[in-house]
């Protein structure tokens, strides 16, 4: 049975309950969620236990921590994450969804052929480093290309330092080379574009057999995903969160996160002469100097523009949804407190 250090547990964690709250209530972690039922695995065994009406079933991940008391099976409260998994919701509002909580690695998956693009990659890399979540790219099918080498080169230039293996997704060697990411205690995450091998590789970490899009495929219907999110114990000892249908994700509120990813010219603007510089005309721009002295690639500088673009609108979408809610919520009461003083003047 894994312990609570298997299971995740960490100072984090443990930090945030008082010493009396230590000795009495059991920390679990969160394997599954249907509705306002939790499976939840403690470091005596998995617990079915049911969410509490103070918590939101948005507001609860795969993933999380959460103190349990004892005897009575209750949930108390969730715990502070470390990493928080969103993406923008489906739908006419723009409102961030929760996917997963306490992911430590995102592997991000690309291929060794057409699939592989790097403006794709370099946006799941700043959804990573903005998550605070240590990004792998993984490009699958090096078995199939002639030479795997250029992609790996490409790869490596998406963002700085970061790591990139070229791998044949159906061989039994994956568990071997992952296993960095995937032991004791750590939590993975996989993220890609559809048949990119994320079911393939999921299987191969854990040992399971699950159907993939190849079986998939031959269904005349069409694909069925489940959108049921879980945690599965790996073969290295450590969990994968799979995460159906996470292929591609918009995205908001990460400006940080492209400033990583595009360190090098987030570096150079700051020795342009404005501080405001959009490197397009203004005197004094290193970054169009970067380019111009053949140091910058100007296609990476127009994705860095295109991501930075599609970060800001929908980050202003989001916040102008979050605005209209307060003012519904204010219209609301005003109504509720008009409609009681009308009452109590009848
Ligand atoms: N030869 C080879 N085939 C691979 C590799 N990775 C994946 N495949 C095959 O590619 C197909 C798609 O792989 P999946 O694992 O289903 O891809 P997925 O990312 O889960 O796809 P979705 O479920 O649609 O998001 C399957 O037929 C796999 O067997 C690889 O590294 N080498
Ligand atoms: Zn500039």
């Amino acid at each position: 049975m894994p312990s609570l250090l298997d299971l995740g547990w960490s100072a984090h964690f443990l930090s945030q309950l008082s010493p009396e709250e230590a000795e009495a209530l059991t920390p679990g972690r969160v394997a599954e969620i249907q509705r306002d039922r939790l499976s939840v695995l403690t470091g005596t065994g998995p617990r079915g236990l049911v969410l509490p009406s103070e918590i939101g079933a948005g507001d609860v991940a795969v993933g999380d921590w959460l103190l349990i008391e004892p005897g009575a099976e209750r949930v108390l409260r969730l715990l502070d994450r470390r990493t928080e998994l969103a993406r923008k919701a489906a739908g006419i509002e723009t409102r961030p969804q929760l996917i997963a909580a306490n992911v430590d690695t995102l592997f991000i998956t690309t291929s060794c052929n057409d699939d592989f693009s790097l403006p794709r990659l370099e946006r799941a890399l700043a959804l990573a480093y903005e998550a605070g979540i240590e990004p792998v790219i993984l490009i699958t099918k090096s078995d199939l290309a002639t030479d795997p080498a250029p992609y790996l080169a490409a790869a490596r230039t998406a963002a700085r330092d970061v790591e990139a293996i070229a791998l044949n997704a159906k061989a039994p060697e994956v568990v071997q080379a992952l296993a960095p990411w995937c032991g004791a205690g750590r939590t993975v995450a996989l993220i890609g574009m559809s048949g990119t091998g994320k079911s393939t590789l999921a299987n191969a970490l854990c040992g399971t057999d699950r159907a993939t899009g190849g079986v998939r495929e031959d269904d005349a219907r069409g694909r069925h995903t489940t959108t049921s999110r879980s945690l599965h114990r790996t073969l290295a000892g450590g969990w994968l969160i799979d995460t159906p249908g996470m292929r591609e994700m918009g995205v908001f509120d990460a400006a940080s996160g492209i400033d990583t990813v595009f360190a090098e010219i987030t570096e150079l603007a700051e020795a342009c002469k404005f501080r405001d510089c959009a490197h397009e005309s203004e005197p004094g721009c290193a970054v169009r100097a970067a380019v111009e002295a053949g140091e910058l690639d100007p296609e990476r500088l127009a994705r860095w523009r295109k991501l930075k673009a599609e970060d800001r609108q929908a980050s202003e979408t989001l916040s102008e949804s979050r605005a209209r809610g307060r003012k519904m919520t204010r219209f609301h009461k005003r109504v509720q407190s008009a409609s009681r003083r009308a009452k109590f003047e009848d």
